[in-house]
């Protein structure tokens, strides 16, 4: 597994009213292969996962993933860990689900056939072959998740951090995302309200109020964040 590290980071953001904190001085060490960002709207869950990539960055402090710091190697970075959005739409871009996958694949091959040829393979790899000529608008929420996921995973990343995957989903999608997260080789960081989802994880934060409250085994950390509420 990678080794995730918060180094005393601190993230402020400019608002009208001046510089806010949203993430308090948090020195962390993530290395267990499923790890779970629980805790109320606003807490400051994605703020946290999006330091892990580079979406957003520490006002003072550092982020390290296997010793790459990344603010300085941010591209390298994004190589190893992968970002799924809650909203598929935010990274579906090409027309068809084959092209969309195949875009993905740019880095890896050059010619055009290969690509495809790759992003098929992919697309069998998560049962979506049969979508692979469909519309990427003419997809099911389930379906246009699980091709944002597959389109991350295609770049082979060794970490996926996932920002509330399941919040759109009904109730047979959530349960099949979280069964394709729960069954990655990756190491997987998942920001979610979904505590079934949670629980299945080694290890969850709870974060309140751009602070983490509590770190350990997923079940203590969900069941104080439920005695919290
Ligand atoms: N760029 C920004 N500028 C100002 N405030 C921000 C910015 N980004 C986040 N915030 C604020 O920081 C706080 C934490 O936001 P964050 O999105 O990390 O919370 P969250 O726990 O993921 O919430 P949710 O569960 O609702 O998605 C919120 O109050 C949010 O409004």
């Amino acid at each position: 597994m990678s080794r995730l590290l918060l180094d005393h980071v601190v993230v402020n953001a400019v608002t009208a009213d001046g510089d806010v904190e949203i993430l308090g001085e948090t020195t962390l060490e993530l290395t267990e292969q499923r790890i779970a960002l629980i805790g109320p709207n606003g807490s400051g869950k994605s703020t946290l996962a999006r330091l892990l990539n580079g979406l957003v960055s520490p006002s003072s402090g550092r982020v390290l993933v296997d010793d790459l710091d990344v603010a300085e190697k941010g591209r390298e970075v994004r190589r190893k860990v992968g970002f799924v959005f809650t909203d598929p739409s935010a990274q579906l871009v090409m027309p068809t689900v084959l092209e969309d996958v195949s875009l993905s694949l740019r880095r890896f091959h050059r010619s055009r056939s290969d690509r495809d040829a790759a992003a098929r393979a992919v697309l069998a790899t998560y049962g979506l072959e049969e979508l692979a000529d469909r519309s990427v608008h003419a997809l099911s929420g389930g379906q246009r998740q699980l091709l944002a996921i597959a389109g991350v995973l295609a770049c082979e990343p060794d970490v996926l951090v996932a920002d509330e995957p399941t919040t759109l989903l009904d109730l047979a999608n959530s349960r099949m995302i979280g069964d394709l997260l729960m069954s990655l080789p990756q190491q997987v960081v998942v920001c979610t309200h979904d505590l079934d989802l949670a629980v299945r994880c080694e290890r969850a934060l709870v974060v309140s109020d751009g602070r983490v409250v509590f770190d350990g085994p997923a079940a203590e950390a969900v069941a104080h964040y439920r005695a919290s509420v």
